[in-house]
């Protein structure tokens, strides 16, 4: 019956609303709280949660008031946490409903992709609303009744207590012959053969509404594999966990990424969540799927323990922790991380508050920040907001009220259509012109970062207009003045004065109907580029006065183009690719060109530091080390202090020494990784804390005997 309710919330297809050469983009949401070289931030830290009451910043607001704001979404700002359905829609609080903009010449096909780096402001490609699910387990961590561990007892456990019910692994002789029944779905109408699980049907069903990419036949066999892996379990609200794999790649599959990315958006908690191997997914979908799942499980992993030790907190360890995710593993895997979180933060509500308060402030840490510099900000958007309305939710209610009249969309796109108009008397062509509305949170972090009431927020309604060569701006410029009352003093040329970052760009803010101011930026083309790319990217600008290496530069301007080309150029969904007088890069993944302005040269995570989480005595770091570092190197670093090891030498009890990866080190020459986890304290099993003590007994006799401080005995060569 909960199937039933909740597959009803499926029925509307997916949307969007953005259009080229005009869309609306849905409000694009960052944290307005870093500096520009402009305005320089003394903050270092992206996407810290700004605290501070609001109270004396809105008491002199008078929110002008446009009535025809799409109030029914808008209301959802304000509504309580059971009321999460609304949230599920994704855009619940800020995207524009498609069915608005039905009929407008601004609004283009489905599945626009939401990825800004190609496109500059970009819409919310609004997903469809989604289920409730109560998910009391997020992050691939535990999921309903089932947990299983890296160690494979699970799998053990599995096996015997299941038997010959299970299909995966249980020899090469079964799973040979297994190989060949999964392989015979019937493809014809679409949906598989398991008349056990009508559940399951219902939902590829749904899906398939959806999506035509769950037409697809990997992405149907990878549903079925989903179904059967998961099978009975279930969320902490009772829905079956399938739904929360159908819901990850659909939100995928919504931002335009392949079948490849989809299938393993499906498969993504198998390897965590159930007895499914890497080999498993291999031979079913090949290594591209194998590394992807196994990609999404270590940074599953890896957040899991950077949230238990809350390791974000501080500045430093969280800009590390977002390297580390983009450079340890392929950025399509961060991608679909994201897509899992964003997911499970729709339905944060089932969680007790403490770990509410925990996912939300490592989403808002760690995962926004992430969505950010891959350029998807759609979820972004949703991911800060979500947050904001579990961090802040007082806070969260205030400014929902106060905006509720003042988000006027209506006025966007007839903004747009005049602009249109005027540019067209004047012969004046452009690529985009399209406009968004600042998100909530974005608001929010300005009005607190600048110190300014609700009502000297001139951006809440902005244009972007991207049009041929830098003459052309400034007839374009002459055309909106002509259109809309100047507001004084607020007119800023960087194209003349270029900002330090090398930002270009013309900004207005005029007065629409007299009462509500809107902001337009002029560009050329190679300008948008710059604000995109390279050293005036707009996640940089975001983040603040952050001093990068070219090694974090690199990592993220890779992992954009990896996303960009997955979810765009390798899509079969032709439909989801924009059209060609969309604004591209100027030079072609992978291949980029050496003299490249506007892009950084992937890295070969050879020269690069390596990022290494620490854990001793419980408490863990992320720590820098030199390309080429060995696990010697940590011991060093660690100092005789931390590491007895080094003074008395290696143990003989594997269980006693540090752990790699949470095996046992056997050899110190051993080149740490990005992202490798080393256990300097293991902890040390009950049962074991006799021979422990008899051990370090003898180490010490040992020691005491025959060891120079600070030299390693029996570590291997
Ligand atoms: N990509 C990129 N965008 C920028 C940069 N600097 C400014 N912008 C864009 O320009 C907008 C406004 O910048 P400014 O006109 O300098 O305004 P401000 O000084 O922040 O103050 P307001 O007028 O209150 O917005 C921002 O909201 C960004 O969208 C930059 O360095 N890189
Ligand atoms: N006038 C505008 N028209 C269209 N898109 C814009 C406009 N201004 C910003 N954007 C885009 O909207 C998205 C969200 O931006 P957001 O409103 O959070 O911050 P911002 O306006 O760029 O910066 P700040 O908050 O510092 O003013 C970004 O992709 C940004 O490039």
């Amino acid at each position: 019956m909960v199937v039933a309710t909740t597959i009803a919330l499926y029925a509307s297809p997916p949307s969007s609303v953005c259009s080229t050469p005009h869309h609306i983009a849905a409000c694009d949401l960052d944290l307005s709280s870093r500096g520009s070289s402009a305005s320089p931030s003394t903050s270092s830290s992206p996407q810290k949660p700004i605290v501070g009451g609001l109270s004396s910043l809105f008491s002199g607001a008078s929110v002008k008031s446009s009535a025809s704001m799409g109030l029914e979404e808008f209301s959802s700002l304000r509504h309580d946490r059971s009321d999460d359905l609304k949230d599920l829609s994704l855009s619940s609080s800020f995207c524009y409903s498609p069915a608005k903009f039905v009929g407008s010449s601004y609004h283009r096909r489905d599945h626009q992709s939401p990825i800004s780096v190609l496109h500059g402001p970009v819409s919310c490609s609004c997903s469809p609303p989604m289920r409730i699910s109560r998910d009391r387990n997020l992050d691939g961590g535990f999921h309903g009744s089932f947990r299983v561990g890296a160690s494979g007892l699970f799998n053990r456990f599995v096996r015997k207590a299941v038997g010959s019910c299970v299909d995966y692994e249980l020899g090469s002789s079964s799973s040979d012959s297994i190989l060949v029944d999964e392989l015979t779905f019937p493809m014809d109408d679409g949906f598989g053969a398991d008349t056990r699980q009508p559940y399951a049907r219902d939902l590829l069903r749904r899906a398939q509404l959806r999506h035509k990419i769950f037409k697809d036949e990997s992405v149907i066999k990878a549903f079925y594999e989903a179904e059967k892996a998961h099978r009975a379990q279930m969320r902490a609200s009772g829905d079956p966990y399938l739904q929360h794999c159908v819901e990850t790649a659909m939100l995928l599959a919504n931002i335009g990424a392949n079948s490849t990315v989809v299938v393993a958006g499906l498969l993504h908690d198998t390897m965590d969540d159930s007895f499914m191997s890497y080999d498993y997914i291999l031979r079913n979908f090949g290594a591209g799927v194998a590394d992807l799942v196994e990609g999404v499980s270590k940074l599953s992993q890896l957040s899991k323990l950077a949230r238990e030790n809350n390791t974000a907190c501080k500045t430093v360890e969280a800009d590390r922790l977002h390297t580390m995710f983009l450079a340890m593993a392929d950025a399509r895997a961060v991608l679909i991380k994201l897509a899992d979180r964003l997911h499970n933060m729709m339905t944060l509500y089932a969680l007790s508050p403490v770990k509410q308060q925990r996912f939300a402030k490592e989403t808002l840490e760690i995962f926004a920040p992430l969505a950010n510099r891959l350029g998807i900000s759609t979820w972004k958007v949703q991911l800060e907001n979500l947050c904001f309305k579990h961090l802040y939710p007082q806070q969260h209610n205030e400014m929902s009220t106060m905006l509720e009249d003042s988000f006027d969309e209506a006025m966007i796109t007839s903004a747009i259509e005049k602009l249109e108009q005027a540019l067209k008397k004047e012969g004046i062509s452009y690529h985009v012109l399209c406009g968004r509305h600042k998100s909530l949170y974005s608001i929010y972090c300005k009005m607190l970062k600048k110190k300014l009431t609700v009502d000297e927020i001139h951006d809440i309604h902005g244009l972007r207009l991207i049009v041929n060569n830098e003459g052309d701006c400034y007839k374009a410029l002459g055309v909106v003045h002509k259109l809309w009352s100047e507001v004084p003093g607020k007119l800023k040329d960087y194209i003349t004065h270029p900002k330090l970052n090398g930002y270009q760009s013309l900004h207005a803010v005029v007065m629409d109907n007299g009462t509500v101011p809107l902001e337009v930026q002029i560009r050329t083309q190679e300008m948008h580029l710059q604000a995109e790319f390279g050293f005036a990217a707009h996640w940089r600008y975001k983040e603040g006065d952050c001093k990068y290496s070219s090694f974090v530069l690199q990592m993220v301007e890779w992992a954009r183009w990896v996303v960009t080309w997955h979810c765009e150029t390798m899509s079969k969904d032709r439909s989801s690719i924009r059209s060609s007088d969309s604004i591209k890069p100027p030079c072609k993944f992978p291949s980029h060109s050496e003299d490249c302005p506007a892009s950084y040269k992937p890295n070969s995570s050879q020269d690069g530091p390596v990022y290494v989480i620490v854990i001793e005595n419980d408490k863990m770091s992320v720590q820098e080390f030199p390309a080429s570092s060995t696990v010697s190197d940590l011991l060093s670093r660690a100092g005789p202090g931390s590491s007895r090891w080094c003074m008395y030498g290696i143990p003989s009890k594997e269980e006693l020494r540090p752990r790699l990866n949470q095996k046992p080190v056997s050899d110190l020459k051993w080149k740490l990784k990005m992202g490798d986890v080393v256990e300097l304290t293991p902890p040390i099993p009950d049962e074991s804390l006799t021979e422990y003590r008899e051990e370090i007994q003898r180490m010490y006799d040992r020691g005491l005997a025959f060891s120079r401080p600070g030299t390693m005995v029996g570590w291997g060569s």
